[in-house]
């Protein structure tokens, strides 16, 4: 899978741990960066990653700051995508099978790399459910004026 994976300062060794955790797992990976632990906002890089979601330049993003919260915010400001924030597995194979999740978010500061690796694995193993599901995603891209 083409998936594309960003954060902020507070995750950029995390971001780097999973980036070559995934091309282990033979994905094609892009990392938007930012490439030191220099201070950066977390909107500018939860804005990038939610662009290449939507116009299809990856199929997933993976979305990580301090806590996750900042950047899932940012990413989920692009009505395409549907970013979930998870600190275990069982969350991250649920926003695939219930809400067709296309990014998960994860906090650094808060979820260490093996439980952030398990994350990764049950979100990318996981399929979109349907059924029941279907009008319920649907309706996330249409939210009443
Ligand atoms: O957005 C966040 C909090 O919801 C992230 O944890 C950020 O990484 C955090 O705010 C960055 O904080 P810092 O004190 O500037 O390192």
């Amino acid at each position: 899978m083409r998936i594309a994976i960003a954060s902020d300062h507070a995750a950029v060794d995390l971001k780097a741990t999973l980036r070559d955790y995934l091309i282990e797992l033979n994905h094609e990976v892009a990392d938007l960066g930012p490439e030191t632990a220099d201070r950066v906002d977390y909107p500018d890089y939860g804005y990038l990653l939610g662009s290449v979601v939507a116009d299809g330049t990856a199929d997933y993003g993976v979305a990580l700051c301090g806590s996750g919260i900042g950047i899932s915010m940012a990413v989920n400001r692009n009505p395409a995508c549907r970013c979930a924030l998870v600190s275990e597995p069982l969350s991250a194979a649920l926003a695939r099978e219930h809400n067709n999740a296309n990014c998960i978010a994860m906090g650094a500061r808060l979820t260490g790399i093996d439980m952030a690796k398990a994350c990764l694995d049950a979100f990318l193993s996981t399929e979109f459910g349907g059924g029941r599901h279907a009008g319920r995603v649907e309706k996330l891209s249409n939210p009443p004026a």
